[in-house]
């Protein structure tokens, strides 16, 4: 029997460096900080409200007081931004979602709340329509054909971003994928004087079966029903496409930009980054984080391991920071380290 002798071996053996944990640490490539997470939370009307997100172990729903407690643990945990999403009353939903637009509607008020006990925790605000239409969509059907009218839409969208920069938000975050809403909300926001205001553009979002828990979260999933959002959000088959999205949203005035879902899509985030050389997130979404959690619970999976190796993916794909439901976890986490 011959035996066969790859010419670098035994000049390179890849296991002498991995043999200690002093020279695995000295070689690591990649680090996860808290200053790495963005952490979504479901805000309610209502004070000392807190509702469990069925679909997502360990995510609650809450009211505007209690959110003052998440976000002062964010802050002595050093986590930098926290992401709203809204639960918006079934009786201000109505087929045009006017209701974002509210200057003192809920997510106005916990900004201007968070801002005023909180100044320097990072606040990041979602724009889109979803959370308050009827239909679950996240901009205006046409009422004859259902098609999601664009110019429409991103005339609404404007005004939302306008309502919650006007309350004090550090970024608005449009997730919509209409064209040109980045542009058009961008020169609002000059033109008003909000020129700090960031945008963390959803640039590109895909079409996903993953999202299915947050919509539960934000009482949309019965509203949209059956119907898809195949005519604005990307394709999974196309990751050329998510390049000419990214690169129309910089030019249109984004200072961060997005790829959601974020495990299935890591091969995006990283053409992304490589392409672009900009701040570049990814949102591990609410499928991605009831996968570990339910696996986790069924005793099949590690949950502290495997909710830090997902980070470490993240990272590795040349994410600069993650939006994650695990933040909180991660951040307690790398504090007892
Ligand atoms: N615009 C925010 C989302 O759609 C979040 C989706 C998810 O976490 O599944
Ligand atoms: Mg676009």
């Amino acid at each position: 029997m011959t035996i066969i002798t790859p010419v670098a071996f035994p000049a390179a053996r890849m296991r002498r460096m991995r043999r200690d944990p002093f020279s695995r640490n000295l070689m690591r490539e990649n680090v996860v900080t808290a200053h790495d997470l963005i952490y979504p939370v479901f805000i309610l009307d209502g004070t000392n409200q807190r509702q469990q997100v069925a679909s997502m172990p360990g995510v609650e729903r809450v009211s505007v007081d209690l959110l003052m407690k998440v976000a002062e643990e964010c802050v002595a945990l050093g986590i930098p931004v926290l992401a709203l999403f809204p639960v918006i009353d079934q009786s201000l939903k109505t087929y045009d979602g006017i209701e974002a637009t509210n200057p003192n509607g809920l997510v106005p008020r916990a900004v201007r709340e968070l801002k005023r006990n909180f100044p320097e925790l990072g606040i990041l605000t979602d724009v889109a329509l979803d959370p308050y239409t009827t239909h679950g969509q996240d901009g205006l059907p046409d009422e004859t054909t259902g098609y999601i009218m664009n110019e429409r839409t991103v005339a609404m969208l404007t005004r939302q971003a306008l309502a919650q920069a006007e309350a004090g938000v550090d970024v608005v975050a449009p997730s919509d994928m209409m064209d040109g809403r980045i542009g058009t909300i961008r020169t609002a926001l000059e033109q008003q004087g909000f020129i700090h205001t960031r945008i963390m553009a959803y640039s590109a979002k895909y079409a996903s079966a993953f999202y299915g828990p947050f919509r539960d979260a934000v009482g949309s999933a019965a509203n949209l029903g059956k119907a898809d959002k195949n005519t604005y959000q990307m394709d999974p088959a196309n990751s050329n496409e998510a390049l000419r999205e990214v690169a129309l949203d910089l030019a249109e005035g984004a200072d961060m930009v997005m790829v959601k879902p974020g495990m299935p899509y890591l091969d995006v985030v990283r053409r992304v980054k490589d392409e672009f050389k900009v701040p570049t997130y990814a949102y591990q979404v609410s499928g991605e984080y009831a996968m570990l959690k339910a696996a986790a619970q069924n005793g099949w999976l590690d949950h502290d391991k495997v909710m830090m190796e997902s980070m470490m993916a993240f990272k590795r794909a040349g994410a600069d920071g993650v939006l994650t439901y695990f933040a909180l976890d991660i951040a307690r986490k790398l504090k007892a380290a």
